[in-house]
Parts: structure tokens; C-alpha cells; sequence
């Protein structure tokens, strides 16, 4: 059996600042994120920002269709904006959630993305140096473009989809906060679905396609999904810390070399067998920005098929296995 997980660790980011017990926090980080893929980064000092802006879903998502549908997902070249229940597809099949990005609520996502990011840049430093890699040794890798998005989930049939298997698309990681209604999933690598139950004020770290790419594909993008409520509605607030889009697979052969030898090999054929495909890692693309804007298609098909139609057309046709 591979070296795996049956629940999902925590790291104590409070420990990573305070010098007598930052090595310690940072070897327990090194196993997360390279042996199981996913965290709970805790003790963030983020905890009351977090609790506020999730008091401010309900009454966001209870704004006037008319209004949802002026910010609607549609009239983004870039997919940004509102998405409808049932909009989305992940895995071939729809996904029972909606999403708005930011209507009438500028300072609230301001104010939450310039928390998260800060502590987003500075888990990069971390990582790096978990592994003992100077500290800016990803730096170069970050991209402009990092993405917050409020999700919901309302009560469905059970066992139904709240978003598919899945891996997150175009940055480094992921730092999800979810509400405490339960229902995220992840993958280890004997292929078996682990919950992760809410943990208050918490983030749940995971890694993303752009990480996965940039270590060579030895790091894999961990794969996620959420199994929609049956009694009461769920929110969730990711946000995916971007990478850089006009990376190239070839760039990165000469880069990641130094930092692959660095990183724990773990073997995981089993989660292999059933698992998404990582579009970074095709060769049908040239860039990760072309990767990304595939996935991006793909997953809102109404938003791709008007802005992309020639697109849309070739990249359904595409198998990634
Ligand atoms: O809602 C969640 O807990 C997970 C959301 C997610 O995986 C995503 O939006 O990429
Ligand atoms: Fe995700």
C-alpha cells in the first residue's frame, strides 16, 4: 500500500511564526503537502475575517435574480461573474451549486483577498523552505491573476453533486474555507475518498495544476470534490492563488530540475487508476494559460461555446487520458 491518509493533517500556522517550534511545524507541513496533498492551515489570525465574510453569504446569494444575472458569468470573456444553478460541469456532469464573484459587495472581497493573499504568499515561502529550497524559490512561478470565488450549495437528493472529482486549475494552491455543514471529499493515493470535516475557522489547503506542473508532475495536483447537502444549504469561500500563464512545459523541464530531487517520491498507482487528468500537463497545449482557458470552457460550456465557439468545438473533442 502507498504511503497515504485517512484523515487530513493540521498545520498550526501560529507554530510556523514562533521560532521554537517553526522546524517542527514545518516538517509536519513537508508530510502534508508531499506526502498527503491536503492541510488544514490553522491559527491563521484569519479566523474573524473569515467568520464575518460567511455571515454575508446568505444575503449576498439572496439578491434579486435580476441582479445575479447583470453580473451573469456570460458577459466575461475572462469568466468572471455570476454562475447559475446547474451552469457548471465538472466531470461531465452538472454541478448543483451557484457562484457569484462580487456583486455589491467590492469591500468585502477586497478586504478578504487582501488578508488571504498575504498569507498565501507567505505559504509559498513556507513550502519552500519545508523542503529547504531558498525561500523565494517559487516566486518566480506566481502569476498575476488569483482568483476568490463564494460558493452555494443548496440542499439536493442525496448523493448528488455539489462539484465533481476535480483538480484546481491555474495557481499554486487552493485555501478553502468551508462552512460547518460537512460534505468536501479528497482522494489519497490508494484511491479512497476521505472526508474533511469543517474545522472552525480553519482553511483547507490543497494543491493545484500550476504546483503540480512546475515540480515536474511529481507533486500531484490533489483531487477534490463535494458531496452536495441533503438538509441544509452550504457555503464555501475558495481562493486559488494564481501561477504564471505564459509558463511553457519546456520552460519548466530546466527550472523544476533543481527542485524535483528535493521532494519526497510516494507512489500512487492506485489513485492514478481513477483519478482526473491535469491539463498543464498535456502537451496538446501551449501554455498553461491555453491549459487553463480549456478548463475554463469546458466547465461553464454556456460561457465558452459564446465567447470561444471554435474553441469550445475543439477542446470537447479532446482526450486528456
Ligand atoms: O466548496 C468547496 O468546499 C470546494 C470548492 C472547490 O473545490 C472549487 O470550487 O474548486
Ligand atoms: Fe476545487
Amino acid at each position: 500500500m502507498a504511503e497515504t491518509f485517512s484523515s487530513v493533517p493540521k498545520v498550526d500556522y501560529a507554530r510556523l511564526q514562533d521560532k521554537a517550534t517553526r522546524q517542527e511545524e514545518l516538517d509536519k507541513l513537508q508530510n502534508a503537502i508531499f506526502v498527503v496533498g491536503f492541510l488544514y492551515l490553522t491559527n491563521t489570525g484569519l479566523e474573524g475575517l473569515i467568520r464575518h465574510t460567511h455571515d454575508q453569504l446568505p444575503q449576498l446569494f439572496n439578491l434579486s435574480a435580476d441582479v445575479k444575472e447583470d453580473c451573469n458569468m456570460i458577459h466575461s470573456a475572462s469568466f468572471l461573474g455570476y454562475t447559475r444553478l446547474g451552469a457548471e460541469t465538472t466531470a461531465s456532469q452538472t454541478d448543483l451549486r451557484e457562484y457569484p464573484k462580487s456583486p455589491g459587495v467590492q469591500n468585502l472581497v477586497e478586504q478578504y483577498i487582501s488578508h488571504i493573499d498575504r498569507l498565501a504568499q507567505d505559504f509559498v515561502h513556507l513550502v519552500a523552505e519545508c523542503l529547504s529550497l531558498p525561500v523565494d524559490t517559487f516566486d518566480n512561478f506566481k502569476g498575476k491573476m488569483s482568483r476568490l470565488k463564494f460558493v452555494k450549495y443548496p440542499p439536493s437528493a442525496p448523493g448528488s453533486q455539489g462539484v465533481g472529482p476535480h483538480k484546481d486549475s491555474a495557481g499554486l494552491f487552493t485555501f478553502l474555507s468551508q462552512d460547518n455543514t460537512g460534505g468536501l471529499q479528497v482522494l489519497n493515493k490508494n484511491g479512497q475518498w476521505i472526508d474533511v470535516p469543517p474545522i472552525e475557522g480553519s482553511l483547507v489547503v490543497n494543491i493545484q495544476q500550476g504546483f503540480e506542473a512546475i515540480t515536474g508532475g511529481v507533486c500531484a495536483a490533489t483531487t477534490h470534490r463535494v458531496i452536495a447537502p441533503t438538509s441544509q444549504t452550504r457555503y464555501s469561500i475558495p481562493f486559488f492563488l494564481g501561477v504564471r500563464l505564459d509558463l511553457t512545459l519546456s520552460q519548466l523541464e530546466e527550472s523544476a530540475a533543481h527542485i524535483v530531487h528535493r521532494i519526497p517520491a510516494s507512489d500512487d498507482r492506485k489513485k492514478r487508476a481513477i483519478d482526473v487528468p491535469s491539463e498543464f500537463l498535456s502537451p496538446l497545449y501551449s501554455c498553461f494559460g491555453e491549459a487553463h482557458l480549456r478548463n475554463r470552457i469546458l466547465s461553464h460550456p454556456d460561457v465558452g461555446r459564446h465567447w470561444y465557439p471554435e474553441l469550445f468545438e475543439r477542446y470537447s473533442k479532446q482526450n486528456l487520458r
